[in-house]
């Protein structure tokens, strides 16, 4: 796999995507800098890949400082924050240290604010051990913890030094979490790549049976264009944004749910169905397009509708508090066709109430 680059002046890095990667001393050792590691992990992740991880670095003269958090969404949060960074100052860990985030996407958007933030910001890599990790959240910059009020709500834009994929470490991934990676895998299709799409729709079996050669090139074709988005725009000004399609309708099914009941891919993959039903309503999809999406969606048992308890009043109530909202309006990623997508700002109650109240059906 040719590597990956993310190129934002001193602060680009590369992305190493490799079977058996996470034993690859050299890469990693050479983007650390300092003697000591901050690896932190969860309860679920940590007995899998800690062990070797440790020795590597003690071999290349590195003292680690293992941090474990106990599993799920619900842990992104700021008590986990706070608790993290006072073991590192109880550690009198210093400003030459590294953050590595050994886990999904709970763990490296976590780990890269605490890494932000510690004495105003340390260096951190990251070594997703999830198929989202690895297709999106590792890379980019995106660090944030949830707050009961929104998803991502506290956070910073702090790219990594290095992100280092091993799609071998999917192997004891459990299914409900390979497919929730699989909606944002789908996204990148919708919004900006048909060919990808369509790439997807031919080789459902081998990425189902997690052939380790298609989940290579399907990873890193994901990484090349988050990098190339993030390339043109890393703060979120203007095309990044596309790379939100799903999350509006998304983010209100997580926090309104409860936070890891319906898991983050999940909900991305109801709301990208929403996105898809809106752009029908407004001409600026085909209802085949549509049946596409969803099959594709289908193959890999995403949810395509919302859950039955949320009409209109319960996402409009989280959406007016999205991210997106400027000066008080509303903006939604709507797919044009497959393969391409725009920012809409102009979405009246009335077309939410038609999409949200007659959608939600389970
Ligand atoms: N920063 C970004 O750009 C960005 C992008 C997408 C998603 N996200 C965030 O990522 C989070 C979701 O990430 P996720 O889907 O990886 O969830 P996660 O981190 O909760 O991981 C999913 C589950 O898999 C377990 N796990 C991880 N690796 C494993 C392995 N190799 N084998 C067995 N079990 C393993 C975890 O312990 C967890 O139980 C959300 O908080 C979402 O908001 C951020
Ligand atoms: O990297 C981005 O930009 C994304 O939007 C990727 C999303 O998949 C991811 O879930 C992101 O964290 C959502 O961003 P937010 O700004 O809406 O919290
Ligand atoms: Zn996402």
């Amino acid at each position: 796999m040719p590597n990956i680059r993310v190129d934002l002046g001193e602060r680009s890095y590369p992305i190493k995507i490799e079977a058996g990667a996470f034993l690859d001393a050299g890469f990693l050792l050479s983007a650390i800098k300092g003697n000591h590691v901050v690896i932190i992990s969860n309860e679920v992740v940590a007995p899998l890949f800690l062990d070797p991880l440790l020795k590597l670095l003690e071999q290349g003269g590195k003292t680690s400082i293992p941090i474990i958090l106990p599993d799920g969404e619900a842990q992104k949060n700021l008590q986990n924050f706070e608790l993290v960074l006072s073991r590192m100052l109880e550690a009198r860990i210093s400003r030459d240290a590294c953050v590595l985030a050994l886990g999904g996407g709970v763990i490296g958007d976590l780990s890269g604010f605490v890494a932000a933030c510690y004495q105003r910001g340390i260096d951190f890599i990251q070594m997703p051990t999830t198929l989202l990790s690895q297709v999106d959240s590792s890379v980019g910059g995106k660090t944030a913890v949830n707050h009961p009020l929104g998803k991502n709500m506290i956070g910073a834009f702090y790219q990594p030094k290095a992100v280092l994929i091993d799609p071998q470490s999917l192997s004891t991934l459990p299914d409900r979490e390979f497919a929730a990676g699989m909606a944002e895998v789908i996204k990148y299709g919708i919004i900006y790549d048909l060919a990808f799409f369509n790439w997807l729709e031919q080789n459902i079996e081998l990425i189902q049976s997690k052939s380790l050669q298609t989940l290579s090139i399907m990873i890193a074709r994901c990484c090349e264009i988050k990098a190339e988005v993030v390339n043109l725009d890393e703060k979120e000004h203007g095309i990044r944004a596309l790379l939100n399609l799903g999350h509006t309708f998304g983010h209100a099914i997580e926090a309104e749910m409860g936070y890891g009941k319906w898991v983050h891919g999940e909900a991305v993959a109801a709301g990208t169905m929403l996105a898809c039903e809106l752009a029908v309503m407004r001409k600026q999809m085909l209802v085949s397009e549509l049946r596409q999406v969803e099959q594709l969606l289908g193959a890999f048992s995403l949810p395509v509708k919302g859950p039955t308890s949320m009409q209109a009043k319960h996402y409009i109530g989280h959406m007016q508090r999205d991210k997106k909202v400027v000066s008080g309006t509303m903006r939604f990623i709507l797919p044009i066709g497959i393969g391409k997508a725009h920012v809409v700002s102009d979405v009246k109650d009335e077309e939410l109430h038609l999409l949200l109240d007659s959608t939600s059906v389970e």
